[in-house]
């Protein structure tokens, strides 16, 4: 039998008021590891957003891993995770208790994977801090953790290497490398260095967006 794509898009279209961003993205991927490029402002985040389900387009299709995301939005997000590029306000929660919070709404626990995770980037030792007392790097490093929990297969992460110093950038490249045939792992970034270390293919957000 085969499988469906397990990410598969289908004549996007996005908008503010009327400016038009894209107007019909299509895309079909199966697994491995896929960087969004494009200049400032062709819509990176927004198609990320998009496919995530936390933005309507103004119109298209959408399906995760064989789930449509607006008529079974529960079901698609299961499968799904999604870092923001900017790091959501958890001022009151500890690295620990996001994790343990993302790991109860995936029903699931903190499992292998995000565990080796926490080890690769050091972050052991940033566990029982609160996220206002974290630097970005450090918050950042935590939003990628929770990504993980439950081993999704779409992972969607806006502008992933911003923030990260060396010693994580290296080790987040050599996981990301490591898990690409275990889902879809798309990616905005405008870091170049990252995608040749972790060997993504390019996707030309000026080609895609039709
Ligand atoms: N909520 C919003 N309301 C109105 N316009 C928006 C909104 N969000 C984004 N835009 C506009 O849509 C366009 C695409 O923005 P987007 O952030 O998706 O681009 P990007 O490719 O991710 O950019 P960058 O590389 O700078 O992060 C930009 O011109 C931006 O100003």
């Amino acid at each position: 039998m085969i499988n469906p794509p397990r990410l598969a898009c289908e004549n996007i279209a996005a908008a503010y008021n009327s400016r038009v961003i894209f107007e019909s993205f299509t895309l079909s991927l199966q697994s491995g590891l896929f960087a969004l490029r494009g200049a400032n402002g062709t819509g990176k985040s927004t198609l990320l957003r998009i496919l995530a389900g936390a933005q309507r387009p103004a119109r298209g299709q959408i399906r995760i891993a064989g789930t449509d995301l607006f008529s079974s939005p529960e079901q698609a997000k299961r499968q799904l995770s999604y870092v923001p590029d900017t790091c959501p306000a958890y001022p009151f929660m500890t690295g620990n208790e996001f994790l343990r919070f993302v790991a109860t709404a995936k029903q699931t626990t903190i499992d292998r994977q995000a565990r080796e995770m926490i080890s690769l980037l050091s972050l052991s030792h940033s566990l029982d801090t609160r996220f206002d007392a974290m630097s970005l790097g450090t918050q950042k490093k935590i939003m990628l953790c929770a990504a993980w929990i439950g081993t999704p297969e779409v992972l969607l992460l806006d502008e992933p290497t911003n923030g990260l110093d060396a010693s994580a950038r290296a080790h987040f490249a050599a996981l990301t490398r490591h898990s690409a045939d275990r889902h879809v792992l798309l990616f905005s970034t405008h870091d170049d260095e990252f995608i040749s270390e972790s060997d993504a293919t390019v996707l030309e957000m000026d080609t895609l967006r039709g």
